[in-house]
């Protein structure tokens, strides 16, 4: 991607053109997080004790967040609007249904078991739900999805617990898993004590996807790293602020999922222009471009495409390439990822030809 660097030839426009057309992969976008305002709504209307507003319009100052935990309420106030089974299948289908409509080729999407199964939705049926919604999605949409189920760290140890037994037990785990992640607020939340549990999950064959470095430093990433075996990392934002971090994430191939407006919506980056993006393209660290919980944040995957293009000056074959990364740090098996890469390319020659 570095050799496109100063070379935005392609008017603003067109490369909005270009991007809602590229065949792409989300690798970090939250279930719930990606509730539409209208799916959000619908759900809110269903709900008439919830402080949830019904109005999608009045939705935007709902989602206008003062800092990470002010977030971090406002979206547990959305979990709790998912109460059967049938919310989560509509909900997953209408996620894929987005997805797809920006040529979202495939999408691991991060979900949070406990949150409904202690919300008394029982645990088959929400296995059953996920899945049925993912086969229809492929089926219909064309876009693959796969889970990574996350422990909510703030929770504590029973909710990790309870996680990784949902995402281990053979009766239980869905086809569509492939990976282990921890979310939520890291103030407070050390990385270390969730290593037994990751140790159960890898054990089990899933991938390790943790946040770090999100909304705190680089000693978080390194956590990740050293206890939980982290094979990409959520965000990572911070690790800019260590030199010898960067240089382990770039030797070893290790990926950041960026995630640049949600970054500024929950004030941990002041501004995009601030945003430390070109730091780890300048130290050679692989990145991939997603978009966390969009519509709470105002954005979508297209949008942030925008976003690097702009930060990161890139032209048409310069998003094709970061688009190829996420493709390359996906967990897809080899004949997809070779398939949406082929796709990726013929798009671009067709774009760029004369
Ligand atoms: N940018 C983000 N960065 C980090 N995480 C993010 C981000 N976006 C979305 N999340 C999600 O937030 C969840 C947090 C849930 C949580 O802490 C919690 C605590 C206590 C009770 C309950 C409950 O359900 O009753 C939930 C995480 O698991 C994660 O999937
Ligand atoms: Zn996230």
């Amino acid at each position: 991607m570095t050799e496109h660097l100063g070379a935005f030839a392609a008017a603003p426009r067109d490369l909005h053109a270009f991007i809602a057309g590229l065949p792409k992969a989300e690798l970090h976008v939250h279930h719930v997080g990606s509730a539409s305002p209208r799916i959000v709504a619908e759900l809110a209307a269903r709900h008439p004790d919830s402080k949830v507003p019904t109005d999608p319009e009045a939705l935007v100052d709902y989602f206008t967040f003062t800092d990470f935990a002010h977030f971090i309420e406002v979206y547990l106030s959305v979990v709790d609007l998912i109460r059967t089974p049938e919310d989560v299948r509509l909900l997953t289908y209408e996620v894929a249904r987005d997805l797809a409509r920006q040529q979202v080729r495939y999408a691991e999407l991060t979900i949070t078991p406990w949150s409904s199964t202690r919300r008394n939705i029982d645990e088959r049926a929400f296995m059953d739900a996920i899945e049925d919604a993912r086969k229809a999605a492929e089926a219909e949409f064309g876009t693959v999805l796969r889970w990574c189920f996350d422990i909510p760290g703030e929770a504590g140890l029973e909710a990790a617990e309870e996680t990784t037994r949902l995402a281990t037990d053979d009766r239980l785990r869905p086809e569509g898993l492939v990976s282990f992640g921890l979310g939520g607020p890291e103030i407070g939340v050390e990385r270390p004590q969730f290593k037994p549990y990751f140790d159960r999950a890898i054990a089990a064959g899933l991938r390790s996807v943790p946040h770090a470095g999100e909304t705190t430093g680089p000693e978080t990433v390194w956590d990740a790293l050293t206890h939980l075996r982290a094979e990409r990392i959520g965000h990572g934002t911070n690790s800019f602020q260590d030199p010898k971090l960067l240089a382990h994430l770039a030797e070893h191939r290790i990926p950041l999922e960026v995630c640049p407006t949600s970054n500024i919506a929950t004030r941990a980056v002041r501004s995009l222009d601030e945003h430390p993006i070109k730091e780890f393209v300048k130290a050679g660290v692989v990145i991939t471009i997603n978009s966390d919980d969009p519509p709470m944040f105002g954005t979508d995957l297209n949008n942030e495409y925008a976003v690097a293009a702009r930060l990161l000056k890139l032209d048409a074959q310069g998003l094709a390439d970061l688009a190829k990364s996420a493709v390359d740090a996906s967990f897809l098996d080899e004949p997809g990822k070779a398939g949406i890469r082929n796709e990726i390319d013929s798009y671009t020659s067709a774009w760029l030809a004369p």
